[in-house]
């Protein structure tokens, strides 16, 4: 099996090979293939990318808002119609089930793209009457804007950042992350596809060095990156270094609280979703799940009972809702935690082991008996390990869920509804859910508090993150000079 590109950059329009840079070879993690192998980008194509997205961009600005949307609409269209190819390619660069990726992936491209194409021709300033004089604002866009992704939703981040960032008039560079480089090169051959002038969507790839080096490119006006807190304080500090325009997008410790009227089945149903989809390797993860001591028996039992019906294996197959993790690392680095649980103290309820069989499986994992020190508590594992602690009162479980530096997500569920809103106002994060979890349509904003990011993706407000307001102030009266 083989899924290699046509090259491994597109640049300006049209796929780009400079095989000097370090080969990236791509496996798919549920047998450990080679499926492809692209190349870093070599400071040529660095440069290459940066000259294309710099020279289109005043003119993709200069067309009508209504232009710019009807050709990201178009882009959207011909994702929704190639859905099935898309998911595919997704599941080999991830090893994320088929019967999720045909659900979560392309068609969440394709709503970013309708989405932002639809509020390109509305993005407007204000008019100010100031007397007989008057103001007016503008909305104008920052310039080049350069994307960095995570792995484990390839094609969504790309669009995620592309949409909103290309419908307000910037152009941008892309860069995938290195384990997973397939998704975004269709992305970006999909917008030209659907009309989008050469160099406005520009794909290169590589690992940290070439991320780098976009970030530091004095023609990068924003960068917006989705990756681990610890590659956001680097990137963050960077870009606050020469005044560029940032949004991160990073890891979390969410908590998920179940209070004891809670619908049981329902509440283990948000578990399930909040740790196991994707193999756990969702950034709004609801990985502390603070139970309330009345129902946690039945809660643990119940939870057991279905993980244990988890059908893993193959994410090709589509009977198949659980894969493999993205890679050897990132699967070391989840045992590496379980072991870790285990020697703190935590019991294990279910799984906990690596699965006997070729590719990156490990076994749902279900963690109790967990206190707020313990590792496997306080630290992001991305991967399918859940913890659950228990707590007595309202106050107690507010306090500890907000002891952390993180605030990505959140849940609370409860039939009591003025409880819900009470304990959800009190939760320091950036998208909390009531009885759900882990739904980001793109009419919603999402993004962190606290260690978790800075800046929103989706909805209405990445508008202001990809955008900025000239104020033009028009005398209409001569000038009323002191001498
Ligand atoms: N908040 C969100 O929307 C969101 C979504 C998905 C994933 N995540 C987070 O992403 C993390 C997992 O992804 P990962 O392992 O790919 O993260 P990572 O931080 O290792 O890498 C992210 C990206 O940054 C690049 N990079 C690394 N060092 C860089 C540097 N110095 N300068 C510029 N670019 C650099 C990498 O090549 C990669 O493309 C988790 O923490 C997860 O929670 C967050
Ligand atoms: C943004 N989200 C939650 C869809 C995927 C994060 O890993």
């Amino acid at each position: 099996m083989t899924m290699q590109p046509t090259a491994s950059h597109f640049v300006n329009g049209a796929y780009l090979e400079d095989t000097a840079g370090d080969a990236i070879p791509v496996i798919f993690p549920a047998t450990g293939e080679e499926i492809a192998r692209v190349h870093a980008a070599t400071p040529a194509v660095v440069e290459a990318a940066m000259t294309a997205a710099k020279a289109a961009q005043a003119q993709w600005a200069a067309l009508m808002g209504v232009e710019r949307g009807r050709i990201l609409r178009r882009a959207a269209d011909i994702i929704r119609e190639r859905n099935q190819e898309l998911s595919e390619l997704e599941t080999l660069d991830t090893g994320k089930p088929i019967q999720e990726t045909l659900i979560a992936d392309a068609s969440s491209a394709a709503d970013s793209l309708e989405y932002f194409g639809g509020l390109a021709a509305s993005l407007a300033g204000e008019h100010m009457q100031l007397g007989g004089d008057w103001a007016y604002t503008m909305r104008v866009p920052l310039g080049v804007c350069v994307g960095i992704g995570a792995w484990n939703y390839p094609t969504q981040i790309a669009a995620w950042k592309g949409a909103p960032a290309l419908a307000c008039g910037n152009t941008m560079v892309f860069k995938p992350s290195e384990q997973t480089p397939l998704c975004a090169l269709k992305l970006a051959e999909i917008l030209v596809e659907a009309g989008a002038p050469p160099g406005v969507y520009n794909v290169i790839q590589g690992a940290g060095e070439v991320g780098k080096a976009l970030v530091e490119d004095p023609r990068t006006a924003k960068v917006s990156l989705t990756g681990s807190a610890a590659t956001g304080k680097k990137v963050y500090a960077s870009a606050a270094a020469h005044m560029k325009h940032a949004t991160m997008e990073l890891g979390g410790k969410s908590p998920l609280i179940i209070f004891d009227d809670a619908d049981l089945e329902n509440a283990v149903s948000g578990a399930i979703n909040a740790n196991f989809y994707a193999s756990g390797q969702v950034c709004s993860n609801g990985t502390r799940v603070f139970v309330q001591s009345g129902i946690k028996v039945a809660f643990l039992a119940r939870l057991a009972e279905r993980t244990a019906n988890a059908v893993i294996g193959d994410p090709r197959n589509e009977a198949t809702n659980f894969g493999p993790m993205v890679s050897e690392e990132q699967l070391a680095i989840t045992c590496n935690y379980i072991e870790k649980g285990i020697a703190e103290g935590a019991r294990l309820v279910h799984g906990g082991k690596r699965l006997d069989r070729p590719g990156c499986f490990i076994e749902p994992t279900i963690f109790t008996d967990v206190t707020d020190d313990m590792t496997i508590a306080r630290e992001e594992i991305f991967g399918p390990v859940m913890s659950v602690l228990d707590f007595k009162t309202e106050e107690e479980v507010v306090t500890r869920a907000n002891a952390t530096d993180l605030g990505l997500s959140g849940a609370v569920f409860t039939a009591d509804i003025t409880r819900a809103h009470r304990v959800v106002h009190a939760i320091e994060a950036g998208s909390v859910w009531i009885n759900q979890y882990n739904l980001t349509p793109v009419e919603v904003p999402f993004g962190g508090m606290k260690g978790s990011g800075v800046g929103r993706e989706n909805a209405r407000a990445a508008i202001e993150h990809y955008s900025q307001l000239k104020t033009v102030y028009v005398g209409m009266s001569p000038v009323e000079a002191a001498f």
